[in-house]
């Protein structure tokens, strides 16, 4: 079964080595590099999966710009350049196999899918799809607290709908040179090292139910590339990062805001680990980053921000309970939505 943790976890090239780290296995290769080779996978397990190409069909789920891969993104930019701005491979979250061979009968969705590359495993709501205001999701909580685990752990739950997870990291601003020259001395974690008008701008398009095209960012290069994802025909959007929950323009936006909270040294072992066997970190380098930017900034810009919360999950994706009940949360919303939809179309239809 597809695991779209596994998706941050390979991201190893994806980051710049601070100094101190050591270097990359393959420079060639970064974060968004390792993103899309494993989207194109899954994309193709899809299309084998697919009614075009087999018995099977129409499928799931979520895509997000974090998981992107830069390798595509490469390739894709000797090609012309009409092209770089329409969508890449979406990504397939743990349970997504398991929903593309539930999920076989909406060939319509799969068109959509091709359109918007959000593949979609439940059939689409007809014309009122531009009209349709979204359920916004924002989930917080400082590094390595399972923000993504717990992302996999809700879309996993929500079989029958469309969701798409948007990271925060997608809106990191391009680094002025002077910056890239001395990278390690750069404060990802501080709120400025983020375009928060532009990420509350897609935010805003989203919920108002329009088509909006999520930036990429290079992990390596720290800059944005030309590559969007575009997003469109979802029912449920996750916003995810560190700062998710900072800026009041994107909070106002958001039906339900989670803060993940795990103890800090359940994070720092956790980051320490991940960033090494996957980021291409060394502990040094790591440590080095850690206390000059990442503790600081979590304490000063971060934690601060849990106070916004609907919902705080402590211990991540361990809270079964907690997961289950956002889960249900979500789930009656959604209905919710549905009804009201239904309502005035009865409405419309009294009247004509
Ligand atoms: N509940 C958990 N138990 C053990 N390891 C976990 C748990 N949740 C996350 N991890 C691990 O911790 C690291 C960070 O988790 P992740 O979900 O990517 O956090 P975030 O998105 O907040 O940075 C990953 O290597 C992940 O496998
Ligand atoms: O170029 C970059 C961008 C970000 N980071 C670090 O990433 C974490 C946020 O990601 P999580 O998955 O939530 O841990 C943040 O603490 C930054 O320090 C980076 O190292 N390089």
């Amino acid at each position: 079964m597809y695991n779209a943790l596994k998706f941050k976890r390979q991201q190893k090239q994806q980051y710049q080595p601070l100094e101190n780290d050591q270097p990359l296995d393959n420079p060639e290769e970064h974060r968004g590099a390792i993103c899309l080779k494993i989207l194109e996978k899954a994309k193709s397990s899809i299309s084998s999966l697919s009614p075009k190409s087999s018995s099977s069909s129409s499928s799931s789920v979520s895509t997000s710009p974090k998981f992107k891969n830069n390798n595509n993104i490469n390739n894709n930019q000797d090609k012309d350049k009409d092209n770089r701005d329409r969508d890449k491979s979406p990504l397939i979250n743990r349970g997504q196999q398991q929903q593309i061979q539930n999920a076989s009968k909406f060939k319509e969705e799969e068109e959509e899918v091709e359109d918007s590359n959000v593949i979609l495993n439940r059939q689409p709501q007809s014309t009122d799809r531009k009209m349709k205001e979204m359920l916004m999701i924002c989930i917080a909580g400082g590094t390595a607290s399972g923000k993504t685990t717990v992302c996999e752990e809700i879309i996993k739950r929500l079989e029958n709908q469309r969701v798409a997870v948007i990271c925060l990291d997608s809106f990191y601003r391009p680094l002025a040179h002077e910056d890239l020259e001395n990278v390690a001395s750069y404060n990802f974690d501080h709120p400025d090292a983020f375009d928060w008008e532009y990420a509350q701008k897609a935010i805003k398009e989203l919920k108002s139910g329009n088509k909006f095209h999520i930036p990429t960012y290079c992990f390596k290069t720290h800059t944005r590339l030309q590559e969007t994802v575009a997003i469109n025909g979802i029912d449920v959007i996750i916003f995810e990062g560190i700062l998710s929950l900072y800026s009041q323009g994107i909070r106002d936006q958001m039906d339900i805001k989670i803060f993940v909270d795990t103890d800090s040294d359940t994070r720092l072992s956790r980051r320490v680990m991940r960033d090494i066997a996957e980021r291409g970190r060394s502990l040094e380098g790591v440590l080095h980053q850690y206390e000059k930017f990442v503790k600081p900034s979590f304490d000063e810009y971060i934690l601060p921000t849990k106070k916004y919360a609907d919902v705080i999950i402590p211990r991540g994706a361990d809270n079964v309970v907690a997961i289950d009940l956002i889960v249900q949360h979500i789930r009656s919303k959604l209905n919710e939505q549905d009804a009201k939809k239904l309502n005035a179309n009865d409405k419309v239809m009294e009247n004509d």
